[in-house]
């Protein structure tokens, strides 16, 4: 092998991985996972209208998360042969039909009536951003990493708060389970497995989109939760 082989081989090798991408965005990794909201849950100072605010845009993007996590699995099945990757986008989707019962259930609990909400501008730009991502042209390495990195930050989150030293009000601890428990985690590891997987086999051009599409995520996140908590 000569020279420019050698270096060539040795940059497609270098190891990426999307725990490198959290240290080294640390702090807007940190802005989408430690918000002030998610701080408020974790303390029990939450303004209940802000919770419910949040409740009903969530249902919303929930919504348009469906779609987008369908056509990743097509992606996955056009893609690759490997089945683990077709199995854990499936696992995902079979997760989000309870979910969507389940943001149901807690919206009548807190009188919050579903087909009255309209979508804040936050949330309109963060379902455009994943219907953009939908596009056949947007490459499956890229979609998984967008798929991870929008349960991770839900997953980080509300596992915060419930550590043994959080406050989180008692009546908020069904959502904060419902993203925060250890099978989701796990879920969520299996995910960043195959898509670390892809990141590793993928061109230099693809980690650089799929490294951007994780920071716009990230940037979507700090937004979402902006719009959740706006007037307090
Ligand atoms: C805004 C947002 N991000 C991530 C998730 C995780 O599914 C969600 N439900 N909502």
């Amino acid at each position: 092998m000569d020279k420019q082989q050698q270096e060539s081989r040795s940059s497609s090798n270098k190891k990426v991985d999307l725990g490198e991408w959290v240290k080294k965005h640390a702090s807007l990794y940190e802005a989408a996972t430690r918000h002030p909201f998610i701080e408020s849950i974790r303390n029990g100072t939450v303004d209940i209208s802000s919770f419910r605010r949040w409740l009903g845009q969530d249902y919303i993007f929930v919504r348009a998360f469906v779609p987008f996590v369908a056509s990743v699995l097509v992606k996955a099945c056009n893609e690759t042969d490997d089945s683990s990757d077709m199995e854990v986008t499936l696992g995902g989707m079979a997760a989000l039909n309870d979910e969507l019962a389940w943001f149901k259930k807690e919206a009548s609990k807190w009188g919050v009536t579903l087909s009255a909400i309209v979508p804040l501008s936050a949330n309109v730009r963060y379902c455009s951003f994943l219907k953009s991502l939908m596009s056949s042209e947007v490459e499956y390495t890229v979609v998984l990493t967008a798929f991870w990195a929008i349960e991770a930050v839900y997953q980080d989150s509300f596992a915060y708060c419930l550590e043994e030293d959080a406050e989180t009000p008692e009546e908020l601890k069904e959502t904060c389970y419902r993203w925060g428990n250890d099978d989701f985690g796990d879920w969520c590891c299996t995910l960043e497995e195959r898509a670390n997987r892809h990141l590793q086999m993928a061109s230099e051009d693809v980690r650089k989109k799929a490294e951007a599409v994780f920071l716009h995520v990230l940037e979507l996140e700090v937004e979402f939760w902006d719009m959740s908590c706006v007037g307090i």
